[in-house]
């Protein structure tokens, strides 16, 4: 298990994350939800350690070090230039001193031209490119930041049905999605974070009340101004 306790983090005198604490268990799959600017990205980069100017600690429990088990889909991959997708696979796993597969059986589900230039990939490839490099190799934790966005219907549905796979297999994976419907169709429990701080958790058996939550905590006044600016027929 990953336990991030009471992390906070400020980006020069500005601060992000205030006292955050989670889990992510292995075998789980943990969604982070939040507004933009809530801190997210933030928090899978400490957890990462890709910032280590943070407050409070960030622990495997069994003393595993993270980053060599932990695989991470940034918000926006970024690939070196004139390097293929099938070389950007190849590179990842050398990287990690793996040995180079066969990467058909993936690429059978994500369909990419491997032999192509990833900068030149769309957005949406770019992203099945960068997922493909995590599903390639083994991880025992998965951080995934904003996976389903940019990817066509199809590659979403399948990648629902990967994520359940990998959690049966014992991979902890912790997502951020705007998405609340693959959220609750998906996750094992729920994390909300405002403003930098852990506002609410939920479990499974609670999902049923997160949407109304959320529209009642944070959305009410803005729902509110909408109907002021846009006012229904007849208000006018
Ligand atoms: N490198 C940086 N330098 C300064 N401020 C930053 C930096 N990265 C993020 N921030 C600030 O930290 C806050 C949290 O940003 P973060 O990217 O973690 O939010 P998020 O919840 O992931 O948002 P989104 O849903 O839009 O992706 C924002 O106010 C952002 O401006």
């Amino acid at each position: 298990m990953i336990e991030i306790r009471n992390l906070s983090k400020a980006f020069g005198s500005q601060p992000v994350l205030h006292d955050v604490s989670l889990t992510l268990q292995t075998g789980t799959l943990h969604g982070l939800v939040g507004a933009n600017g809530a801190g997210k990205t933030t928090l899978l980069h400490c957890l990462y350690g890709l910032h280590a100017d943070y407050q409070g600690t960030v622990v495997e429990t069994t003393g595993l070090p993270i980053r060599a088990h932990t695989g991470l889909l940034p918000y926006e991959p970024y690939f070196y230039p004139r390097l293929t997708g099938r070389e950007y696979l190849e590179f990842t796993l050398q990287a990690r001193g793996r040995a180079v597969g066969d990467f058909n059986g993936w690429n059978q589900l994500l369909e990419l031209p491997l032999d192509q230039y990833a900068e030149e990939y769309s957005a949406g490839m770019k992203k099945k490119l960068a997922l493909l490099a995590l599903l390639v190799q083994p991880f025992r934790y998965l951080i995934l930041d904003e996976p389903f966005n940019g990817l066509d219907l199809n590659a979403n549905l399948l990648l629902m049905e990967i994520l359940r796979r990998l959690r049966g297999q014992g991979v902890g994976i912790l997502l951020t999605s705007h998405l609340l419907g693959s959220l609750t169709e998906l996750c094992d429990e729920l994390t909300v974070l405002a403003d930098g701080t852990v506002r609410r958790r939920y479990t499974a058996a609670d999902f049923g009340h997160v949407q109304a939550d959320l529209l009642d905590e944070f959305y009410q006044e803005k729902l509110a101004q909408v109907h002021r600016l846009l006012p229904a027929e007849g208000q006018v």
